[in-house]
């Protein structure tokens, strides 16, 4: 039989484990660019049918660049793909305020114009925060918040291409010059950071290939079943 102290030891770690469970899950989903990051967390918020979804892009997050950045930008000679670019620590701030259940503003970023937007976006409280982006697993104070992670795979061929059409048709980029930027900076940035990041997956994390022909479907409808179990135990119903 267990001692009165032991059940009562047993009862606060209870509470703990609820307490740090408690509160907005958080999906953070890794990856190169145009592995199908965005792709997933659309398809996992459309799964999971409810307005208390929201996908938070770590693309908000690029830094205002100095005058001198600006310059090397007009060149195409600024490195996009390293953890510098990018305000990670806003990044960070913005998610413990939302794990928290605060209302936030998200920054906006455009890719035409390499700048930050005036305007930021409102968003409520959410019972789930899908954070994506090239490096949205750099950063381990982050990783430590995930509720789960997701790692989305391509080989080099399949992001290639499919960034070679999307920055064409959605970012106002040739042929020429994303073909330079792949090769220069997004390949060698690939391999230095983001490519380790699938090491931080953990037991719990999940690794998704999609290569051409490949489906993302069957990891979405796996993983909304798992984060509405959790949502149910936490008291929360989708
Ligand atoms: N399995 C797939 N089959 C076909 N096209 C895909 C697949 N996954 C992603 N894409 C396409 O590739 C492009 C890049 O995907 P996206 O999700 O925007 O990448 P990321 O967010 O990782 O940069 C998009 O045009 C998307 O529609
Ligand atoms: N002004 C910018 C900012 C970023 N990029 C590229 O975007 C990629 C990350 O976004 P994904 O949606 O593709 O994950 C990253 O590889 C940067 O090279 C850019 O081209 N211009």
């Amino acid at each position: 039989m267990q001692s009165s102290a032991a059940v009562a030891d047993a009862a606060i770690a209870a509470t703990t484990v609820t307490a740090a469970k408690s509160g907005p899950f958080l999906i953070v989903v890794c990856g190169g660019s145009a592995s199908g990051k965005t792709m997933f967390a659309h398809l996992l918020k459309t799964r999971l049918n409810s307005e208390r979804v929201f996908i938070l892009s770590m693309d908000h997050f690029y830094r205002n660049f100095t005058e001198e950045e600006k310059k090397e930008i007009l060149k195409e000679e600024f490195n996009f793909d390293s953890p510098d670019a990018l305000d990670i620590d806003c990044a960070h701030d913005l998610i413990v305020k939302m794990k928290s259940g605060e209302a936030v503003n998200v920054p906006s970023y455009s890719f035409t114009k390499h700048a930050r937007e005036a305007h930021t976006t409102l968003v409520p409280s959410m019972d789930i925060i899908i954070f994506e982006g090239i490096l949205s697993l750099h950063d381990d104070r982050i990783v430590d918040m995930a509720d789960k992670k997701v790692f989305v795979s391509a080989d080099e061929d399949t992001r290639l291409n499919r960034r070679l059409t999307r920055d064409a048709r959605e970012r106002g980029r040739t042929e020429e010059s994303t073909r330079a930027q792949h090769e220069k900076f997004v390949e060698p940035a690939y391999r230095a950071y983001i490519a380790p990041c699938a090491n931080k997956l953990g037991t719990n994390g999940l690794l998704v290939e999609n290569n051409e022909g490949q489906n993302l479907e069957p990891h979405v409808e796996s993983l909304a079943k798992e984060i509405r179990e959790e949502m149910k135990w936490r008291g929360v119903s989708l």
